[in-house]
């Protein structure tokens, strides 16, 4: 039976983020994909025009209607603007306790634009997060939800997945994108293993939504897997993979998206 994913988060008209990044990364990896929109987004690879926030009771509305129908077999949740909206995706989490949920903790677009009002920052700190099975900040954002400074070596990681997951966070995977080096290297940490996922970095311009697509692959890969580290792992290789495809694409003036590839020919 093909597993179905919901995506929370909000839309990229590019395609190379949010929404419709993640439909392509469900479909890619053999999820059957659905969506729950918090926020339009007009964005390009070369940034955020204008945004407008759905009303916290519509991403109620969407939510409830599809749960009530449809057996969820894992939840990806990423762009959520404002607290009220992570108050009603909290609510929902509550209400149907779907398995294997996926936080990426989205703050700030690679153009610099934020993407969740700052004062959320504590909202989906203590009430979001202690609710889902894995997060996957990038290192500014970590360094937002603990209140520190941005950490700029790969030693100093599993310390900090451990002060993240003191948060309450199950599995914490700290996605070292940010940090220079031959290497793109992320920390999964949870149930008492803390592991490094080596990847090679590919040199490339189009890495627009690297962080919606390596979460919205995770949680379509989960509900197929044994385990978190199997999931997390192969995810890790299908970004890679398509970071590598990417140079196939042209899509815009700036941070071109990767390519989300299923070959069934
Ligand atoms: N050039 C690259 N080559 C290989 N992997 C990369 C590259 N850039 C980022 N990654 C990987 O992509 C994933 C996302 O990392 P990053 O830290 O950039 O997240 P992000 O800032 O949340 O992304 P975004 O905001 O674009 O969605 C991580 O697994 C990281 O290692
Ligand atoms: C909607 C959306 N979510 C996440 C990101 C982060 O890349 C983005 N640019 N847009």
């Amino acid at each position: 039976m093909i597993v179905n994913v919901v995506t929370i988060a909000g839309t990229d008209p590019s395609g190379g983020a949010g929404i419709q990044a993640d439909l392509k990364a469900f479909s890619a990896n053999g999820a059957y994909g659905m969506s729950v929109i918090t926020a339009l987004v007009a964005q390009t690879t070369t940034g955020v025009a204008e945004v407008r926030e759905v009303p916290p009771e519509f991403v109620t509305a969407q939510l409830t209607t599809l749960l009530d129908d449809v057996r969820v077999d894992a939840v990806k949740i990423g762009m959520l603007a404002n607290a009220g909206v992570i108050r009603a995706v909290v609510a929902a989490l509550d209400r149907y306790a779907p398995p294997h949920v996926v936080l990426d903790p989205v703050m700030v677009a690679k153009s610099g634009d934020r993407l969740l009002a700052p004062e959320a920052v504590a909202v989906l700190r203590d009430e979001l997060l202690p609710r889902v099975d894995l997060i996957t900040p990038n290192l500014p954002e970590a360094a937002d939800l603990l209140g520190e400074r941005e950490i700029r070596r790969a030693d100093d990681m599993p310390a900090q997945a451990e002060r993240l997951a003191e948060l309450g966070a199950k599995q914490v995977l700290l996605k070292g994108g940010h940090l220079t080096g031959e290497s793109s290297v992320d920390l999964l940490s949870g149930d008492g293993v803390c592991e490094f996922l080596p990847g090679e970095r590919v040199v490339t311009n189009n890495d627009h939504g690297t962080g919606c697509t390596l979460s919205a692959a995770i949680a379509a890969l989960r509900p197929q897997r044994p385990d978190w580290p199997t999931a997390v792992r192969e995810a890790k290789q299908y970004l890679t993979a398509a970071l590598r495809e990417s140079h196939r694409l042209d899509v815009g003036h700036g941070h071109g998206p990767v390519h989300h590839f299923h070959q069934w020919w």
